[in-house]
């Protein structure tokens, strides 16, 4: 179980929190979503519980144990938004094992099989893969670390439709395992899946039903001008 109290973000250059006083808890095996528009903080939240950045105040709990922020990149694992631009490997072995040589063959081909890649050589090159499949490479990168908590930033953002829903897909079977929060701006596919859900809105977190998200995205669909 993960517990976030009262999280804080505030930057000295900036004159307002980008995070204020963020609470949540997720089970594991659920699938937790974070909806809000651009710049209201969703990938600052993503950056500090990847430990990317330092939370000016607050606590992580995981099974109620604390965790230092300083240990929270070993604990999660973060997919970025657009993962397919930090792409570094030549090779689906050699992006799979960057930073982690120790990873034998038969764990890498396992990670691929989880993801759904599992029919592709080891050889390929990354920057052949389609949208979709460079998406679920990025996952089996953060999977094959084992992480306790598993965030991805727009999963979805960029992809056709019926990528879209094949990832989603892969999401569903994946949270049977792991931890999941996501963050998206526009999450309809998404909510499906969701077990719990947030929004966030100038750093300010609050619960919401999936069911309720959804029925507010079919509004402004029929009326785009409340956007
Ligand atoms: N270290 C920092 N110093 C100053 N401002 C920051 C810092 N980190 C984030 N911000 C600001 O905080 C706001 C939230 O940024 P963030 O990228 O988290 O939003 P977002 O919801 O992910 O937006 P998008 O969907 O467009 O990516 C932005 O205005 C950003 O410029």
């Amino acid at each position: 179980m993960l517990r976030i109290k009262n999280l804080n973000y505030h930057p000295t250059a900036t004159a307002a929190p980008i995070l204020w006083n963020i609470s949540l808890e997720l089970a594991p095996q659920q699938m937790g979503l974070v909806v809000g528009p651009s710049g209201s903080g969703k990938s600052t939240l993503l950056e500090i519980l990847g430990g990317l950045s330092k939370p000016s105040r607050g606590e992580l709990y995981w099974d109620n144990k604390a965790i230092p922020s300083d240990q929270l990149s070993r604990f999660s694992g973060l997919v970025f938004q657009f993962p397919e631009r930090h792409f570094c490997g030549g090779t689906l072995l050699e992006e799979l094992r960057f930073g982690h040589p120790e990873l034998t063959s038969d764990q890498v081909s396992e990670a691929l099989k989880e993801v759904g890649l599992g029919d592709l050589s080891l050889k390929t090159s990354p920057q052949s893969l389609s949208g979709g499949q460079q998406r679920r490479l990025a996952l089996a990168v953060q999977l094959i670390r084992q992480p306790a908590l598993l965030l991805m930033d727009e999963p979805t953002a960029g992809l056709d439709w019926s990528m879209r829903q094949q990832l989603t897909r892969l999401l569903a079977k994946i949270k049977q395992h792991w931890s999941l929060l996501v963050v998206s701006h526009d999450p309809v596919e998404l909510l499906p899946i969701a077990d719990r859900c947030w929004t966030l809105n100038h750093g300010q977190l609050h619960p919401v039903q999936p069911q309720d998200l959804m029925e507010r995205h079919d509004a402004l669909l029929a009326n785009p001008s409340e956007r």
